[in-house]
């Protein structure tokens, strides 16, 4: 927890950094021989993790947050990530997403044509204008500035990146999450659930290629997460949307299509269809230490 609040730390920095330079990032574009890049046959890939570990510290403090992960995550697709404590959720999301550099291993982003980013090639510049540009995130703490109202939070990252939000997709993406009637407000006139709202169109409204969740729903009553839960399941189906989600939550998880278990910092099981008493009896599967029962993928099959 302590080191997702670092990370959210971070994240808002880096705003506040693009805040200050707006008129210096206006028709700021990526130029780099990491995105012009190799096209992999992935164009049903939105994101890769290649052999990727990532060690905190040194010497006898190390700790081996993730130890060998490889996996793809399929565009257009609702994907729970899920696990133990500290079995390694949010630092796998925060890797995939650029927000944490790996200790080993690479990371591609496909575009929608396939071409593929590493993320593990790049430099800070790019990748924080690749963040801005192509990666959506939603956190747990929503994230709103509070001098905004609701439609000028959600324009606020393209505002930034000098981008003119697209009318007829803006429009579609708040009237998938319900929020006509809210856009005036400002994040001390709304709900907890109508603040996590305004943070889902923030992420969708530059039609990134995947948007990270880390928690979305962990701060919100049951019935304001399910519904939160909902718009971002109309998001994948009705806009063809990637969404990656960190969750401790089996209700959650069972509004994705897939759901990967992590123990240990492995990916331990990868379950399609999931609902919320299968994705419990798997999680029960872990011992009270956090610790995978029965060793490793092909054993949970
Ligand atoms: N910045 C950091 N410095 C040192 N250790 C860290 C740091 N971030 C994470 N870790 C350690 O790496 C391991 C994985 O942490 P991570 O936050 O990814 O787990 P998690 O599954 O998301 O946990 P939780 O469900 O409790 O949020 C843990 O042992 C954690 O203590």
């Amino acid at each position: 927890m302590a080191a997702a609040r670092l990370r959210l730390a971070a994240w808002n920095a880096s705003i506040d950094t693009d805040l200050a330079r707006v008129s210096h990032l206006r028709g700021n574009t990526m130029t780099t021989a990491a995105q012009a890049a190799v096209t992999h046959r992935t164009v049903g890939t939105a994101a890769r993790a290649q052999a990727v570990s990532k060690l905190y510290g040194h010497g006898e403090t190390a700790v081996t947050a993730l130890d060998g992960v490889d996996v793809d995550i399929e565009r257009g697709r609702f994907t729970a990530i899920m696990g133990p404590s500290g079995s390694g959720k949010s630092t796998l999301m925060h890797c995939l997403a650029g927000l944490d550099a790996v200790s080993s291993g690479k990371i591609w982003i496909y575009g929608r044509d396939g071409a593929a980013s590493e993320l593990t090639a790049m430099k800070d510049k790019e990748l924080t204008n690749l963040r801005r540009d192509r990666i959506g995130f939603i956190f747990q703490s929503f994230n709103l500035l509070p001098t905004l109202n609701a439609a000028e939070n959600i324009t606020l990252p393209m505002d930034i990146a000098g981008r003119k939000p697209n009318k007829a997709w803006l429009d579609r993406v708040i009237g998938t999450v319900g929020l006509e009637s809210r856009l005036k407000h400002r994040p001390s006139e709304l709900s907890g659930g109508q603040q996590q709202r305004v943070a889902v169109a923030r992420a969708l409204a530059g039609q990134p290629e995947i948007i990270f969740g880390d928690e979305p729903t962990g701060n919100l009553d049951s019935r304001s997460g399910a519904e939160v839960l909902g718009f971002l399941r109309r998001s994948v189906d009705e806009l063809g949307q990637t969404f990656v989600m960190v969750t401790h939550d089996p209700s959650a998880a069972a509004y994705a299509d897939r759901v990967l278990f992590l123990a240990d910092g492995r990916i331990v099981d990868d379950m399609a269809s999931p609902n919320a008493d299968k994705v419990l009896d798997r999680m029960r599967q872990f011992d009270t230490h956090g610790h995978n029962q029965r060793g490793d993928a092909a054993a949970q099959r």
